[in-house]
């Protein structure tokens, strides 16, 4: 498949694409999920949020002292099915969840784009949940980096007081432990975000981090996606501080490579992956940083990603290509593979 054919083939495909991205509140899934559909294109993606799956109110949660990361405390199986429905092509008609009153907004009814993302607390912890994403990204910032994030975005954005979000912070801590962190395990990816080693300030006054990207192996390697990085500019035109660094580290068994970012990124350096995203996507252009700009780590990191996804949807592609051959006939939607790329 030549590269500028990717858009539209994923247009003409009947099969829908799911990304998932789990983490705790306040860890950037949603900041992460908005990076990647303006990398991909709002037309091709959309996003739901596990949120709307909570089974009980704020006011029920108070009274039956619960939180909402137990999983007793939202509507799996009502996802599990939402996502087939969605998967195959149809639309649902989708609960809401209102962050700002704590109450449940009337359902809506949603129809899957090519590309679904689908993040929350939860997305991975069934079998059949699995099964149905066909990427998995688990996003997982330095306690100290999830604490101010939360907190910020809550008392500024969410209209709670200080003392609440550190106090439910600790309540829900137990719960994190037990049923959202474990799903790292299941992660293709997973991105860690730690205060950048130039200084706090620097994230905190200028979004600078330290990014991990940690990846498992890649089995197979689809050869129209580059993921290119000029060393020349990197030697040569930077004039800010950057780290790269790539280690290889063991995951509950799993051996995973992790890609580290620091600092900022002159533009030239990843321009070339920059344009092999545009080409795949056909979305342009793919503007995080302007010409002679810098890229913050974590920038550089959402372009890394969004060429792992490429790469994976690629792969499945491919496989339902083959498919195809043998059978004379589609594969369909409803196929989940489970293959690892
Ligand atoms: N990559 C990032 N760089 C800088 N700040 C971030 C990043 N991701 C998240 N944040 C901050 O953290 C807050 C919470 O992030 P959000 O994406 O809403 O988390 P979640 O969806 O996981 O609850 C955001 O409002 C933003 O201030
Ligand atoms: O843990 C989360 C997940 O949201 P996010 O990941 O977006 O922070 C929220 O606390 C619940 O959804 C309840 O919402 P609320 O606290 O508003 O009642």
């Amino acid at each position: 498949m030549p590269p500028s054919d990717f858009k539209r083939v994923i247009a003409e495909s009947p099969y829908v694409f799911i990304i998932g991205v789990a983490g705790d509140s306040g860890s950037g899934k949603t900041t992460f999920t908005h990076a990647i559909r303006e990398i991909f294109g709002e037309d091709l993606v959309s996003t739901i949020t596990t949120d709307d799956y909570h089974k009980y109110d704020r006011q029920q949660r108070r009274e039956l002292g619960i939180t909402p990361l137990a999983p007793e405390a939202n509507q799996l199986d009502l996802l599990e099915e939402h996502l087939a429905e969605l998967k195959a092509g149809r639309a649902i008609l989708k609960p809401v969840y209102n962050h700002n009153t704590g109450r449940f907004d009337p359902p809506v009814p949603f129809s899957p784009t090519k590309i679904l993302i689908v993040e929350g607390l939860h997305p991975f912890l069934t079998p059949r949940l699995r099964a149905l994403i066909d990427f998995k990204l688990y996003v997982d910032p330095d306690p100290g980096v999830k604490r101010t994030w939360k907190i910020r975005r809550d008392v500024e954005q969410r209209g709670y007081a200080l003392e609440e979000v550190e106090r439910e912070m600790e309540e829900r801590k137990p719960d994190f432990e037990r049923y959202v962190a474990p799903q790292c395990q299941y992660a293709d990816a997973v991105i860690r975000v730690a205060f950048s080693k130039y200084g706090r300030e620097a994230s905190e006054k200028h979004n600078i981090y330290c990014v991990t990207i940690t990846q498992s192996k890649l089995e197979r390697s689809i050869g129209d996606v580059d993921l290119s990085i000029d060393l020349f500019p990197l030697l040569s035109l930077s004039e800010r501080n950057f780290m790269v660094e790539f280690t290889l580290e063991e995951i509950l068994g799993r051996k995973m490579g992790a890609l580290t970012f620091d600092g900022e990124l002159n533009d030239a350096v990843v321009r070339k992956l920059e344009r092999n995203i545009e080409i795949q996507t056909q979305v342009e252009p793919i503007d995080l940083v302007e010409a002679g700009g810098y890229l913050t780590a974590g920038e550089v990191a959402q372009l890394i990603l969004a060429w792992r996804i490429i790469n994976r949807r690629i792969f499945i592609e491919s496989g339902l290509k083959a498919v195809e051959t043998e059978d004379g006939a589609a594969s369909g939607n409803g196929a989940c593979r489970s293959g690892r790329d």
